[in-house]
């Protein structure tokens, strides 16, 4: 991860310019990924999927595969900059890492209601279960 070069701050329009094979770029959790020609040949899922994000924003492709922490361990050696944003946005897009497999499917899922729903669940039972031994002595 030690992602030494200095981060790029890039616009839409100047990712939309690098759309080809030769010269693909893919905005990611608000990151920009260069998509080398060996990350496109050695990409498990084949070039031509990734090619076909390239000079857009794939995150939601990028999720939809749940690919693994190591995927995007390698997504995070490919960084060469941010999307420009807000000034808060920027300055946290300088530092940041494609999130862990977990903290995606947390916050940008949208599907974080189970989590909160396990505890509640837990509760009626342990209460359910003291009740029932108590009342058996
Ligand atoms: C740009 C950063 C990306 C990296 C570093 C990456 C890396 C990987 C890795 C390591 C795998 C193997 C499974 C895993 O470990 O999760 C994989 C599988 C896959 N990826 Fe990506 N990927 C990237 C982007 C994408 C995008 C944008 C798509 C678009 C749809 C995509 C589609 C797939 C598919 C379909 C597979 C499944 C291949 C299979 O199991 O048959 N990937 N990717």
């Amino acid at each position: 991860m030690a992602d030494t070069k200095p981060r790029k701050k890039i616009t839409a329009a100047e990712l939309a310019q690098h759309s080809t094979d030769s010269n693909a770029w893919m905005a990611c959790h608000g990151l920009v990924l260069n998509l080398s020609k060996e990350f496109l040949e050695e990409h498990p899922g084949g070039p031509d999927v990734v090619v076909a994000l390239a000079g857009k924003d794939g995150t939601q492709d990028f999720e939809d595969i749940s690919h693994s922490d190591s995927a995007r361990e390698w997504a995070n050696k490919l960084i060469i900059g941010y999307m420009k944003g807000t000034e808060e946005e920027e300055s946290e897009r300088k530092v940041k890492i494609v999130p862990k497999h977990a903290e995606a499917a947390r916050g940008g899922g949208g599907g974080g209601g189970l989590g909160a729903f396990i505890p509640a669940v837990l509760v009626v039972i342990l209460a359910g279960a003291a009740y029932f031994f108590l009342n058996k002595s």
